[in-house]
């Protein structure tokens, strides 16, 4: 008998997730003890339920530009190294906890320069952090970071270089986050050519605030190896009056080429990319068998799991734990760490998980 689809079952359920952003997944009690040790003072409350309410709240605007506002408080609060060893440390521990087995979080640096840190600093602070997370809990995770580069500042090289000097250093990728729509990604052109050259890997944010065009200059310009959300795919496939469905020449260049969606639902409900998690677009997607994740964004802003994430794609559509094996196997297949050291997670972990459950 395969065990029922309970939420403590699908939090035990081996998970894997590709884009989590590390501040975005403060716990709420940590925002206001940071805020008091740091001298922050422009928190709406200091009462730990009602600034987690306040976050989701605040995100569920039907914008991306206003969500990301949210993020002033919690880059606020973590201006300081110790700070960012304990952000990244719970985040580690919070992510075991949530039954995920690798993970790859993503920040951008530069946000942290006003604390008067060094990029550096702040890399090996967020580096110590994870490490300690990581030995600290009971379940077994690995942790790899994504650095990002916002999309509206200048200077994507330089982030680039510093993923690319760390690349030994536990940092897997590179990424770009902001505001999308203005920003294309062929603004920092010079920043993925040199990936390219460093054989370096990263993922693009597209297709989340902005449609087709910029899912193209991410694939076909800049080379990206996976697309951060990438609903808007769902703009080239076209449903017929009699049912069929024809996929565009984007599209399916993005599922011939197995190229990764980091979907993330409940965030794309939150900024309008989806009108709901029933109608988003994953279910189609994942129906097309395009290479779908499931993905959390921001824990804290978006006010989930990754085990809720799952769970509420198991009420929309109906999903099985071949299912959730599949997104899971998916994700570990496109992450960015060696191919060993992804074939073992899925044979050890992954798949004799799923096992036990489905037996
Ligand atoms: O869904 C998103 N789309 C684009 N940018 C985002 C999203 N979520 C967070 N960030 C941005 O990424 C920065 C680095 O982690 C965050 O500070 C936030 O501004
Ligand atoms: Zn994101």
């Amino acid at each position: 008998m395969p065990t029922p689809m309970t939420p403590e079952a699908i939090r035990r359920a081996p998970k894997v997730l590709l884009h989590d952003h590390l501040d975005g997944g403060l716990r709420p009690n940590t925002v206001i003890e940071l805020a008091d040790t740091i001298g922050y003072t422009d928190l709406p409350t200091t009462d730990p339920a009602a600034l987690g309410t306040w976050f989701r709240d605040a995100a569920d605007s039907g914008s991306l530009v206003r969500y990301l506002e949210t993020f002033a408080h919690t880059c606020g609060v973590m201006q300081s190294e110790q700070a960012l060893v304990r952000v990244a440390a719970e985040a580690a521990e919070d992510l075991a906890a949530d039954g995920v087995v690798y993970a790859e979080v993503r920040y951008a640096p530069e946000l942290f320069e006003p604390s008067g840190l060094s990029l550096e600093q702040v890399v090996e602070a967020v580096q110590e952090g994870f490490r300690l997370g990581e030995r600290n809990t009971g379940n077994k995770i690995r942790i790899g970071t994504l650095l990002c580069a916002m999309r509206q500042n200048e200077g994507w090289l330089r982030i680039a270089e510093l993923a690319v000097r760390y690349r030994d250093a536990g940092v897997v990728g590179f990424d770009i986050a902001g505001p999308e729509a203005g920003f294309p990604p062929t603004r920092g052109l010079d920043a993925f050519e040199y990936l390219r050259q460093q054989n370096a890997h990263f993922t693009i944010h597209a297709g989340e605030a902005f449609g087709l065009p910029s899912i193209w200059e991410a694939i076909q310009h800049c080379g990206t190896d996976r697309l951060g959300h990438g609903v808007r795919i769902v703009d080239d496939v076209t449903r017929d009056a009699d049912g069929s469905v024809h996929i565009g020449r984007l599209a399916g260049f993005v599922r011939d080429k197995r190229i990764p969606l980091e979907m993330c639902p409940s965030s794309n409900v939150q900024t309008g990319a989806a009108k709901s998690i029933a109608e988003h677009p994953i279910g189609l997607l994942t129906d097309l068998r395009f290479r779908v994740t499931v993905n959390t964004d921001n824990r804290l802003m978006s006010g989930c799991t990754m085990s809720s994430e799952f769970g509420a794609l198991v009420d929309a559509f109906g999903y099985g734990w071949s299912d959730l094996q599949w997104f899971t196997v998916n994700a570990m297949k496109s992450a960015f760490i060696g191919f060993d050291e992804r074939l073992a997670l899925i044979n050890e972990v992954i798949k004799p998980g799923y096992a036990e459950l489905m037996a």
